[in-house]
């Protein structure tokens, strides 16, 4: 690691402890110019040439001796007590506590303000604790937060290159202790409910395709399990999906209207069920891309080619000279490209949903692609269902094959939805929602609905 200089003015920092986490946020430190010296139990012991050039090891004592304001603990939260010997040389100086929790929901006090009891007299920083070592090392920027409103740590995080962001006292700290154990939590409820659905549809589509076959007429469908049937049962997945992402929408719209006012919080679920939307959308469209990858792999398995070589054979034989069907020649292209256009919008749609793109566009324009662009891959998609089953959707047949479940719930939902949506969008809904949304109801913003109706704000309605 390259290190600047040493200058008498440099910020000086003190580490205790000289782990991973020590040595990692001493290289970075060094980088950006600030002096540093390291606290060991037994700096003896520690091999050259581990840390930098530049950082000075001492013992913990020695090295609180010297000048600097800012200790870094860069310890596990039970050897904090170790340090209690130490008290009145870190008195009056600012401790930043970087460890994490060792599980969720754990009882008592988190670290940062156990160490706050231990130490009075000194004032307690969480921060750091999102940065692995390796990201300090490897010089990568990543946000850093911190709590308890220290600036001289805020600033010295910023001279790192971190986006320091202050989100207050210390009885927040254990939200960011336990923050880097979680695993996608925002995601755990959307995918459930994927592999779930999955499952089913699979397990379902199994048991009416390959399972009832054998046993009716002794029929081998084995071969469909590891193709065919997964790609029945995506669709049915990615369409369900997308039906969940719009009708939590609606059911609040209704929600509003029946209660008259946008002053009430939504039930719990509802609310988690509005916050999961992204993460559902995300899914439908992964279900929705990887059955565009097996349909499209469909014609290149070798069961297809026998059956084309079967049917080709079976046609020489009856002396059929042209098998052309104009209308399946139609349905087929209707629904893959009604399938292709709903795969396209629905990329978009994921596109949007990043945040650096997301954040590009302003709220209208968000709403517009979440909101238009989601019901038109919507319309699509049911669309791409239909065309395909057109010429036995409704008919007995059909309902053997594309089984009375799986239509149901990848075709009703969608459309439930769809008609939904076209009900809020009569005026007799429209219009009282859009007052609701305004905050025009109540009798307490009198004086303001009497402003807004005088005024000229219909332009963004
Ligand atoms: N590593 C990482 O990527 C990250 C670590 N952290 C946090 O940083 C802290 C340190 O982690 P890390 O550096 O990885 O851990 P290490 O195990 O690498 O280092 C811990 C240090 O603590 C000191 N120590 C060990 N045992 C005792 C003891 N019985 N009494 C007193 N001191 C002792 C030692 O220093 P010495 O022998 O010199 O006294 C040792 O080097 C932890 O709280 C961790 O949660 C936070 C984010 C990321
Ligand atoms: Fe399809």
């Amino acid at each position: 690691t390259n290190s600047v200089p040493l200058s008498v003015g440099d910020p000086m920092v003190c580490i205790l402890g000289s782990g991973d986490f020590s040595r990692s946020l001493s290289s970075r430190l060094r980088c950006c110019g600030c002096r540093v010296v390291v606290g060991s139990r037994d700096p003896q012991r520690l091999p050259p040439g581990l840390f930098p050039e530049g950082v000075e090891l001492k013992t913990q004592r020695g090295a609180l001796e010297g000048k600097g304001s800012l200790v870094f603990l860069a310890l596990y939260p039970e050897h904090y007590p170790s340090l209690l010997t130490l008290r009145p040389l870190l008195s009056g100086r600012i401790l930043v506590d970087v460890s994490n929790a060792s599980s969720l929901k754990q009882e008592g006090l988190s670290n940062a303000q156990r160490l706050a009891q231990m130490f009075p007299c000194s004032s307690v920083v969480k921060g750091f604790n999102g940065l692995s070592a390796w990201t300090l090392l490897t010089g990568a920027y990543d946000h850093s937060r911190q709590v308890s409103n220290e600036l001289s740590v805020l600033a010295l995080a910023q001279r790192l290159g971190f986006g320091a962001v202050d989100v207050g006292g210390l009885s927040a700290s254990r939200a960011l202790e336990e923050a880097p154990l979680l695993l996608f939590p925002s995601w755990r409820g959307p995918l459930l409910t994927t592999m779930l659905l999955f499952s089913f549809f699979y397990l379902y589509i199994a048991l009416k395709n390959v399972l009832m076959p054998f046993l009716d007429r002794a029929e081998n469908n084995l071969h469909h399990l590891p193709l065919i049937t997964v790609n029945q049962a995506l669709p049915a997945v990615a369409l369900v999906m997308l039906s969940l992402v719009y009708m939590p929408g609606l059911l609040a719209s209704v929600l509003q209207l029946y209660r008259g006012t946008k002053y009430k919080r939504f039930p719990d679920w509802l609310d988690q069920w509005m916050c999961a939307r992204k993460q559902l959308g995300l899914l439908s469209f992964l279900c929705a891309a990887l059955h565009a990858v097996y349909s499209v792999c469909l014609s290149i398995r070798r069961a297809s080619g026998y059956m084309i070589l079967n049917a080709a054979y079976q046609q020489v034989k009856a002396g059929v000279v042209d098998s052309w069907v104009e209308t399946q020649v139609w349905r087929s292209d209707l629904y893959l490209s009604s399938g292709i256009l709903g795969l396209g919008v629905l990329c978009v749609l994921a596109l949007t949903s990043l945040p650096s793109v997301g954040q590009a566009l302003n709220w209208r324009e968000f709403t517009f692609v979440q909101s238009g662009l989601g019901y038109t891959s919507l319309v699509l998609s049911v669309a791409h269902v239909l065309f395909f089953g057109w010429d036995f959707a409704f008919l007995p047949r059909a309902y053997q094959y594309y089984l009375p479940p799986v239509f149901l719930l990848s075709l009703v939902l969608p459309c439930c939805v769809l008609i939904g949506r076209f009900l809020l969008l009569l005026p007799c809904c429209s219009v009282p929602l859009n007052r609701i949304r305004r905050g025009w109801e109540s009798k307490q913003n009198k004086p303001e609905r009497e402003r807004q109706e005088n005024g000229a704000v219909f332009g963004d309605v």
